[in-house]
C-alpha cells in the first residue's frame, strides 16, 4: 500500500498486527490509531472470511470459528472505534459482509454471521446516528484477488465457477469493491445509513449457484392420506 502513495503526499500507511478475535489487540488497535495519528475518522471491516462446507459437515469448533471471526470480530472493532474516538466526534463506517439474500448453501455459516453484521448495522445506524456515525455495508459478489482464490485452491476454481452465475459474466475487480467503500465512506454519502450495496455483477437477482438433486421427498399436502397412515393398527412392542 505504502508503494502506491504517489509522490508529494502526505498520505502514510502503518500496519499494526491485530486478530480481531481478540479483545485486547482490537482495543490496542483502536487506541494506537488514535494515540499515532490523532483522530480515527473512518472504519472499514473487511478482515472474513470461511470455508465451503455442507452445515451436516460442520464441526461446533468450525461454525464457532467462523461466526468468531466475521461476526463478533466486526462487532469488537465496531465497539472500540466508537469508544476510542467515533462517540465524541462520529466517523463512518463500511462493513464488508456477503451477498446474503437468497441465504448461502455451502458457506451458511459465514452467511448467517454476515446476516448478523447487516441487522447490526441496521441497529448502530439508529443507536449511533446522534454522535454523528454512519454505518453501511458493502456486499461482494465473486471478486478475483490472488490471495482469494490462495485460499480456496483446494476445492476447485471457485473465482471461474461463479462466473456462469454472474450477469456481468466475470468477476468483479477488488477495486470495484474499493469504488463502493470510498463512496459509502465520503461526504458524498452523507445521507446514507444502515444500507448495503452490492457489488456483484446482477448475481443477486440471478441464480443460486448450488444443484439440487432430483428427489421425491416433498409430497403435497394430502389430509386423507394423513388419516389412513393414522388409522392404520399400530405395531405392539
Ligand atoms: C467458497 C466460495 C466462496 C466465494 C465467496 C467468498 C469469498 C471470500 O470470502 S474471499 C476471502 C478468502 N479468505 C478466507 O476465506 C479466509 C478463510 N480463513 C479464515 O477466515 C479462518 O482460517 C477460519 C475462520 C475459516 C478458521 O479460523 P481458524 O482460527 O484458522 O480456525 P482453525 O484453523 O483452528 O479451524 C477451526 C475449525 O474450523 C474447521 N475448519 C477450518 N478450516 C477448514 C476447512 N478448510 N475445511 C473444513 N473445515 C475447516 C475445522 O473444524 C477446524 O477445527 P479442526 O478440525 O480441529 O482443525
Ligand atoms: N473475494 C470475494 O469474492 C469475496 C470476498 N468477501 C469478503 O471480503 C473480505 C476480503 O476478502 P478478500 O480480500 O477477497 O480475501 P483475502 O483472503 O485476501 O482477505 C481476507 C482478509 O481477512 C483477514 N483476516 C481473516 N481473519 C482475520 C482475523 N481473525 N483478524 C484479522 N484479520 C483477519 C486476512 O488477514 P491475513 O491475510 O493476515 O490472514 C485477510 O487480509 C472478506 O471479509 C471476504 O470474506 C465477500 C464476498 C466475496
Amino acid at each position: 500500500m505504502a508503494a502506491c502513495i504517489p509522490p508529494g503526499s502526505t498520505a502514510q500507511v502503518k500496519a499494526i498486527p491485530c486478530n480481531i478475535r481478540k479483545e485486547d489487540e482490537v482495543k490496542n488497535l483502536m487506541s494506537s490509531v488514535v494515540s499515532e495519528f490523532g483522530r480515527l475518522d473512518f472504519l472499514v471491516n473487511n478482515g472474513g472470511g470461511q470455508f465451503q462446507s455442507p452445515v451436516s459437515m460442520l464441526s461446533l469448533k468450525g461454525w464457532n470459528a467462523v461466526v468468531d471471526t466475521n461476526l463478533n470480530g466486526t462487532f469488537l472493532c465496531l465497539r472500540e472505534a466508537y469508544n476510542a474516538w467515533m462517540a465524541e466526534n462520529g466517523g463512518a463506517v463500511v462493513n464488508i459482509i456477503l451477498l446474503i439474500s437468497k441465504g448461502r448453501p455451502g458457506i451458511a455459516h459465514s452467511a448467517a454471521a454476515r446476516a448478523g453484521i447487516d441487522n447490526l448495522s441496521k441497529s448502530l445506524a439508529v443507536e449511533w446516528a446522534s454522535n454523528g456515525i454512519r454505518i453501511n455495508n458493502v456486499a461482494p459478489g465473486s471478486i478475483y484477488s490472488v490471495t482469494a482464490a490462495e485460499n480456496y485452491k483446494d476445492i476447485g476454481d471457485v473465482f471461474r465457477h461463479a462466473i456462469p452465475f454472474t450477469p456481468a459474466k466475470r468477476n468483479g475487480t477488488t477495486e470495484e469493491v474499493s469504488a463502493a467503500v470510498t463512496f459509502l465512506l465520503s461526504p458524498a454519502a452523507a445521507f446514507i445509513t444502515g444500507e448495503t450495496i452490492k457489488v456483484d455483477g446482477g448475481w443477486d437477482l440471478y441464480q443460486v449457484p448450488w444443484e439440487i438433486p432430483e428427489h421425491d421427498r416433498m409430497p403435497a399436502y394430502n389430509w386423507e392420506k394423513i388419516i389412513e397412515e393414522e388409522d392404520k393398527p399400530k405395531a405392539k412392542l
